[in-house]
C-alpha cells in the first residue's frame, strides 16, 4: 500500500471515555487529546468524526477462514474483507481447515495467505491434536516457534474430550504461555445426530437436541485441569447459564480461565427454529431466552471476557438441506459489531469503553497479540475502527463480502453501524467499501 499522510480525527467519542482528537502519524498513533491537533504536522489531512465512536480495532478470537480447503465457502481474502467491513484488524483463523492447522508449515501458509490480502493481521489459530482426531497431540511447539508464532491451539469444531490429551495439552502450551481454546461439548451426551438445544421445544419439532449440561461437564472438568497445570484454558463460544456460572466460580478462585460468547448467542434464542430454518443450526445450539440473558449479564459483569464471531461460513450445497442434515454455523464478522452495539450499548447494559475491553483489548490480550488491543493511546499501532453509534441498517445478505450467504441477521435492522477501519494507519474498510474498492492499482 501506498504511505498515506499524517491524520487528525477529529471530535470522536475515544472508546467512550469522551470526546477528543487523535493523531496518526506513519501508522501510529502519535497524540491523543487536547494537544494532537497543535502536534500534527504539515500536510496533516482531517477527518471530522463528530458524533462518531472511534474504538482500537476489532480482535476476533474465533473466525472460520476455510482456507486452504473450502475456497467455495471463504478464502482469506474474501473473510479478511468481511473483517475489515466490520471493524475489525486481527483474526484468529480456527485450524479445521483442509488440510487441518497442525503443522508450522499449514499455520506460516495461513499467515502469509492474509499478509497478501493485507486487511486485517490473520492469527493463525494450532490444533490440539492430529488432524483433530483427538488422539495424538499436534505439532504444538513448532507452531508456537514458527514464524506465525502460535499461542492459541483449538480443535474447534470438535471437542478435546480425552481428559489426558487435555492435560498434556495444557502443560505443554503452557510452557509458551500459550492457552488451548475449548469446543466445550461432551461427544457422550451430545451424540452425532443432535442438532439444536435438548428441552420442550425440540420434542415439539421432532429434532435430536443435547443438552447444556454436555457443554457444562467439560468446562467444568476443564477449569479442574487449568487449575491443576497451572495453564490458560479459554472457553470458546459458551452458551448456557449453567456455563457462566462454572466459568464465575473458576474465576474466583483465580483459575486462569477466560471465555467468549457469539453475538448471536447475546441476540438470538432457540425460538428462531421454529420455522426450521438451517441458517439458525449452529454449534453450539441457539438457547432458551434464560441462558441468553445470563450470558449478556456475564459479559457485562466481566465473567465472560470478550465477543467472538465464530464466522462460520458454508456453502448452499451444504447449508440448504433438511435441519437435521445441514451444516452447522453461521456468519458473524460483518455484523459483530452491530448487534453488540444493539443488544448491549442501546439497551444500556455496556457502554463503549465495554465493547472497547470485550472485542479489542481482552481478545487481543488473550490471544497475546503483542500489537492488537492496546487501545487509543500514544504509541499503540493506528488499529483503530470509527463506528455510527446511531445509525441504524436493514442487514442484506446479498452485500456480504463473505463468499457465502448462511447469514442469520439477513433483514434485520441494527443499530451501531462501522463507518471506518484501519490497520496500521492504512483504511482497510469505508462506509461499506473495502480498501480495493476505492483504491486503483498503481496507488497499491
Ligand atoms: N460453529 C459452528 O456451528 N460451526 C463451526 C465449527 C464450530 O465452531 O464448532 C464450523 O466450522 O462450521
Ligand atoms: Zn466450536
Ligand atoms: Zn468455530
Amino acid at each position: 500500500m501506498s504511505t498515506t499522510p499524517p491524520l487528525l480525527i477529529t471530535g470522536a467519542d475515544i472508546a467512550g471515555e469522551g470526546a477528543g482528537d487523535v493523531l496518526v502519524v506513519d501508522g501510529t498513533i502519535r497524540a491523543v487529546g487536547a494537544d494532537a491537533a497543535g502536534q500534527a504536522p504539515q500536510g496533516t489531512s482531517r477527518l471530522s468524526a463528530d458524533g462518531l465512536v472511534l474504538l482500537p480495532g476489532l480482535v476476533d478470537l474465533h473466525t472460520h477462514l476455510r482456507e486452504p480447503g473450502r475456497e467455495d465457502a471463504e478464502t482469506v481474502e474474501t473473510g479478511s474483507q468481511a473483517a475489515a467491513l466490520g471493524g475489525f484488524t486481527a483474526v484468529l483463523a480456527m485450524a479445521n481447515t483442509s488440510p487441518v492447522t497442525d503443522s508450522a508449515e499449514v499455520a506460516e501458509t495461513v499467515l502469509d495467505l492474509g499478509r497478501r490480502a493485507g486487511y486485517v493481521d490473520v492469527q493463525p489459530v494450532g490444533a490440539v491434536t492430529k488432524s483433530l482426531a483427538g488422539e495424538e497431540l499436534a505439532e504444538l511447539g513448532l507452531m508456537a516457534r514458527s514464524r506465525a508464532r502460535v499461542r492459541v491451539f483449538s480443535d474447534d469444531g470438535r471437542c478435546v474430550h480425552d481428559a489426558r490429551l487435555m492435560r498434556r495439552a495444557l502443560e505443554y502450551v503452557k510452557t509458551f504461555d500459550g492457552v488451548v481454546s475449548q469446543h466445550a461439548q461432551d461427544p457422550r451426551l451430545a451424540d452425532g445426530s443432535a442438532c439444536c438445544h435438548e428441552g420442550e421445544l425440540s420434542g415439539r419439532l421432532g429434532l435430536p437436541g443435547w443438552p447444556g449440561v454436555a457443554e457444562e461437564t467439560i468446562v467444568a472438568r476443564d477449569v479442574m485441569l487449568a487449575r491443576h497445570t497451572g495453564s490458560r484454558v479459554h472457553v470458546a463460544h459458551v452458551s448456557t447459564a449453567g456455563s457462566v456460572e462454572v466459568v464465575r466460580w473458576a474465576k474466583a478462585q483465580g483459575i486462569a480461565v477466560t471465555a467468549e460468547v457469539t453475538p448471536h448467542h447475546l441476540m438470538l434464542t432457540q425460538d428462531e427454529l421454529v420455522g426450521y430454518d438451517p441458517t439458525y443450526k449452529v454449534n453450539p445450539p441457539l438457547r432458551p431466552t434464560e441462558d441468553t440473558l445470563a450470558l449478556r449479564e456475564a459479559l457485562a459483569d466481566g465473567t465472560i471476557d470478550a465477543v467472538a464471531t465464530d464466522h462460520a461460513p458454508h456453502v448452499r450445497q451444504d447449508k440448504e438441506h433438511a435441519f437435521a442434515d445441514a451444516a452447522f454455523g453461521m456468519l458473524g464478522l460483518e455484523t459483530a459489531l452491530p448487534v453488540v452495539s444493539t443488544t448491549m450499548v442501546a439497551e444500556g447494559r455496556m457502554t463503549w469503553a465495554d465493547v472497547a475491553r470485550t472485542m479489542s483489548t481482552a481478545p487481543a490480550r488473550i490471544a497475546r497479540l503483542e500489537h492488537h488491543g492496546r487501545g487509543v493511546v500514544a504509541g499503540a499501532p493506528a488499529h483503530l475502527t470509527l463506528v455510527d453509534p446511531t445509525r441504524t441498517r436493514t442487514i442484506d445478505r446479498a452485500l456480504s463480502r463473505s463468499l457465502s450467504r448462511n447469514n442469520p441477521w439477513h433483514g434485520r435492522e441494527l443499530t451501531g453501524t462501522v463507518h471506518l477501519t484501519m490497520l496500521r494507519g492504512q483504511v482497510t474498510a469505508r462506509e461499506g467499501l473495502v480498501w480495493a474498492d476505492t483504491t486503483t492499482k498503481e496507488q497499491r
